[in-house]
C-alpha cells in the first residue's frame, strides 16, 4: 500500500491528534439537533414538568400540538437555527418515548403543516430532504433554512483540488453557470472570461467562484444573457447560503499555490476531483495528502463518466477506495447514488471520517444534482463567538484608486465593523499599527460588519500604503496585545525528506496565511527522517510573524514535506542575534556556536543555499539562536545580547 501512498500521506496515524485553529474546530454534526437532538430532556428549559416532556418526546408531537408543546417545539427550532448559523434538519416522526419511529402519511403531512406553520413565524422556509419507510411508518428529514437577509448570507468555504485535466474549471463553470460543457471545454471558457473580467486589476493566484442557494435549496445563480459572467452581489442578496470555491491549480509546479490556498484560504472541505478515465494520477494523491494533513474534510469528485469504459470507472473507484481505506487517510469511502446517501453524508461529513464520492459527468449532467444537494446542505466548521476579540488573517492586498489599500482575507473570530481601531501586523520589526476599517466588502457588496468564518475585504482609512502590507499579517482587536515572534516550537512529521533532516535546515513554514522561510535551530533528536516525528525549534529568516499554539503548520521545500502543529510560541527570541553571530562564523569555518552544521545536501541543492545567501543579505535572523546564548529584554526589536560567546 505504501507504493500508492503519496509522502503527504504518511502511514502512521498519528496525524489525527494535530488540531488546527487556523482551519476551524470541527463540530460533531453539522446540522445541530440533528437526530436524537429532536428530543427534548429534562435539562430542556421546562422546569421539569414531566408530562410536557413526554409530548415533547412523542413522535407524534407535530400532528396537533397543544399551544404549550407548539410554542416549546418553536423554540427549540429557533435555538437550532441560531446554533446552526441560521439553518437545521428537523427530523418528522422521530420518537424519543420509547415507541418506535414512524407516522402514517397522514400524520406526516400534518406534522409537515405545523413545521411549516413554525417556520413561516421566524423567516425561514421548509423543504424535504428525504422520507424513510420504517416498521412503523414513515420519518421524514427536512431542511429549515432562514430567508436570505440582503446584507448577511451563510458562508462555506470549499477548496477544490485534482490533477491536471481532472475537470475542476469545467465542473465549476457548470455548477456556477448552469449550462453544461460540450467536452471540448465549453464550460471552462465562461470560467475563465468570467475569472479574467473580475481579476483585472488584481493578482490573486488563487482563483474564487460562488455559487448561492436560496432558503429552499434552490441554486440563485443565473448569469446574464450577454457577457455569461455573474453578478455576485445580485448572487449574494438573494442566497441565504454562498459556497466559495477556492479553485487551486492542478498542476505540480503550483504546488506551493495550492498549499497556500489550502492553508491561508481557511477552506472548510475539500473536493478532490479525479477524472474517471485517467484515475488517481500525477497531484491526485498530493493533494489528498495535503487536505488529510490539515485536517480538512474531503469528498470525491469522479469526473467524465459519460466517456469512460465502465471497467475503467470501476478500477478507478476501487483504487480511490483502497487509497481512502489505507492506514495514512482511514478514511470510510462511501459512493453516493442517491438523495438518502446525501443527506446521510451532508449530516455526517464534518466528523472527517466519511468521505462522499460522487461519479459524475460533465457534459450528460448525470449526478449533478446530488453533488449541488450535497453542497447545499454542507454546513461551515467555524463555530462563531461574537464576543471574542477580532481576528482577520489576510491573504491578499490590493491598491484600489480612489480607495487606497485594501486587504482581503479571512475573518477567523468576533466580528469586524466599519470605523473599527484594529492592530495591523506585524511590520518587520515585529511591530503593530492601529488602522481603521473604513469600508467593509463580502463578495464585492458592501457590507457594515464582518463575522467569524466569513471572507472580507477592508479599505483601510489611515495612509497605510500597500507595500507596508503582506500577505500573512493580520488585523486583530488591539485587547489582544499582539505580540509578533521570531521563533516557535512545533511538534512535527516527516512526510518525506530524501536523506537526514538536520539543524540549520531551511524550508517554507505554512501557517494560515503565514508563508516565510525558517530555520530548525534545534529539535528533540539529532537528525529526522521520513517518518520521524520530533519536536523542533524554528526561526523565521526575515520577518516576525503573529502565530498561534495549536495551529496547523506545513513545512517544506522541493520534494521534502513535513506537517505537524505549532506547540508554543516564542515571542522573546532575539531579532539581531543572528546577524552578530554571522559575523563571527563568516570566513573563518567557525561554527562552533551552532550545534550542527547545515545540511546543504539535504535542502533542496542550490535553490535552498541560494535562498539562505539571499536572505542573509536582506536582514536579520537568518541562522538559529543557540541554547547557550543569553537573552535580555523582551521586545523582539531592541533585544540586547549579553553574554553570546
Ligand atoms: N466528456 C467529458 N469531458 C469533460 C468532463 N469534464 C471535463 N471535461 C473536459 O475535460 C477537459 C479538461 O477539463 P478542465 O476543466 O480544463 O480540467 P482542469 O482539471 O480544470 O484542468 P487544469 O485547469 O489544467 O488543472 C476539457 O476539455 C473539458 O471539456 C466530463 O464530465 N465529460
Amino acid at each position: 500500500m505504501a507504493a500508492i501512498v503519496t509522502n503527504f500521506l504518511p502511514d502512521s496515524p498519528s496525524q489525527d491528534n494535530l488540531k488546527s485553529p487556523t482551519t476551524p474546530t470541527t463540530p460533531s454534526a453539522p446540522f445541530p439537533g440533528m437526530g436524537e437532538c429532536n428530543l427534548f430532556s429534562p435539562e430542556d428549559t421546562l422546569n421539569g414538568d414531566d408530562a410536557l416532556i413526554g409530548e415533547l418526546n412523542a413522535k407524534d408531537k407535530l400532528v396537533c400540538p397543544s399551544d404549550m408543546v407548539y410554542d416549546a417545539i418553536l423554540k427549540q427550532l429557533h435555538e437550532r437555527l441560531e446554533e446552526g448559523q441560521g439553518e437545521t434538519i428537523y427530523s418528522v416522526g422521530q420518537g424519543g418515548d420509547g415507541k418506535k419511529s414512524g407516522l402514517s402519511p397522514d400524520e406526516v403531512a400534518a406534522s409537515a403543516a405545523t413545521l411549516e406553520r413554525m417556520a413561516q413565524s421566524i423567516e425561514a422556509d421548509v423543504v424535504l430532504l428525504r422520507e424513510r419507510d420504517l416498521e412503523n411508518g414513515t420519518v421524514a428529514d427536512y431542511l429549515v433554512r432562514r430567508r436570505a437577509d440582503e446584507e448577511d448570507f451563510y458562508e462555506v468555504r470549499v477548496a477544490v483540488v485534482g490533477n491536471v485535466d481532472a475537470g475542476k474549471s469545467t465542473l465549476l463553470g457548470v455548477l456556477t453557470h448552469g449550462e453544461l460543457d460540450n467536452g471540448r471545454g465549453f464550460a471552462r471558457q465562461k470560467l475563465f472570461r468570467h475569472k479574467h473580467e473580475m481579476e483585472s486589476g488584481r493578482t490573486s493566484s488563487v482563483g474564487n467562484d460562488i455559487l448561492g442557494f436560496d432558503s429552499k435549496g434552490e441554486v440563485v445563480n443565473k448569469p446574464d444573457s450577454h457577457g455569461g459572467s455573474l453578478d455576485w452581489v445580485r448572487i449574494c442578496e438573494n442566497s441565504s447560503k454562498v459556497i466559495t470555491f477556492i479553485d487551486l491549480a492542478g498542476h505540480e509546479k503550483y504546488l506551493k499555490t495550492t498549499v497556500f490556498g489550502m492553508t491561508g484560504h481557511a477552506p472548510d472541505f475539500g473536493m478532490l476531483m479525479v477524472g474517471s478515465n485517467a484515475g488517481v494520477i500525477g497531484m491526485t494523491k498530493e493533494h489528498l495528502g495535503l487536505a488529510l494533513a490539515l485536517s480538512v474534510p474531503v469528498f470525491v469528485v469522479v469526473t467524465k463518466i459519460d466517456m469512460c469504459p465502465p471497467n475503467v470507472l470501476q478500477e478507478t473507484l476501487k483504487l480511490l477506495q483502497r487509497i481512502l481505506k489505507s492506514p495514512g487517510c482511514r478514511k470510510i469511502p462511501v459512493l453516493v447514488n442517491s438523495k438518502e446517501d446525501v443527506v446521510m453524508m451532508a449530516t455526517n461529513f464534518s466528523s472527517e471520517r466519511v468521505c462522499p464520492i460522487f461519479q459524475v459527468s460533465n457534459v450528460t449532467g448525470e449526478n449533478l444534482s446530488l453533488l449541488k444537494m450535497f453542497l447545499n446542505l454542507l454546513t461551515t466548521r467555524t463555530m462563531f463567538d461574537e464576543n471574542e476579540p477580532a481576528e482577520f488573517q489576510i491573504d491578499e492586498t490590493y491598491s484600489v484608486p480612489g480607495v487606497g489599500t485594501v486587504v482581503s482575507g479571512t475573518t477567523l473570530k468576533g466580528t469586524v465593523r466599519i470605523n473599527d481601531i484594529l492592530a495591523l501586523g506585524p511590520d518587520s520589526h515585529g511591530h503593530f499599527q492601529q488602522v481603521i476599517i473604513k469600508s467593509i466588502h463580502r463578495k464585492r457588496m458592501p457590507v457594515k460588519m464582518v463575522r467569524g468564518g466569513q471572507t472580507a475585504s477592508f479599505a483601510l482609512k489611515k495612509q497605510i500604503k500597500r507595500s507596508q502590507v503582506r500577505k500573512g499579517m493580520v488585523m486583530v482587536s488591539p485587547e489582544i496585545n499582539p505580540v509578533a515572534c521570531w521563533e516557535f516550537e512545533g511538534e512535527i512529521l516527516v512526510l518525506h525528506h530524501p536523506t537526514t533532516i538536520s539543524t540549520r535546515y531551511q524550508a517554507m513554514v505554512h501557517v494560515g496565511s503565514t508563508r516565510q522561510t525558517a530555520s530548525i535551530i534545534n529539535m528533540s533528536v539529532d537528525h529526522m527522517r521520513t517518518g520521524d516525528k520530533a519536536t523542533v525549534r524554528f526561526r523565521f529568516i526575515k520577518n516576525p510573524e503573529y502565530l498561534k499554539a495549536d495551529c496547523r503548520m506545513v513545512f517544506r521545500e522541493g520534494r521534502t514535506k513535513a506537517v505537524g502543529k505549532i506547540t508554543k510560541i516564542l515571542p522573546h527570541a532575539p531579532a539581531t542575534e543572528n546577524k552578530q553571530k554571522l559575523k563571527v562564523g563568516k570566513g573563518r569555518g567557525h561554527h562552533t556556536q551552532g550545534p550542527k552544521p547545515p545540511d546543504y545536501s539535504a535542502s533542496g541543492g542550490g535553490r535552498g543555499t541560494g535562498r539562505r545567501g539571499r536572505h542573509r543579505a536582506r536582514g536579520p535572523g537568518d541562522v538559529g539562536a543557540t541554547p547557550s546564548t543569553v537573552v535580555v529584554g523582551t521586545q523582539s526589536s531592541q533585544t540586547t545580547l549579553v553574554g553570546a560567546s
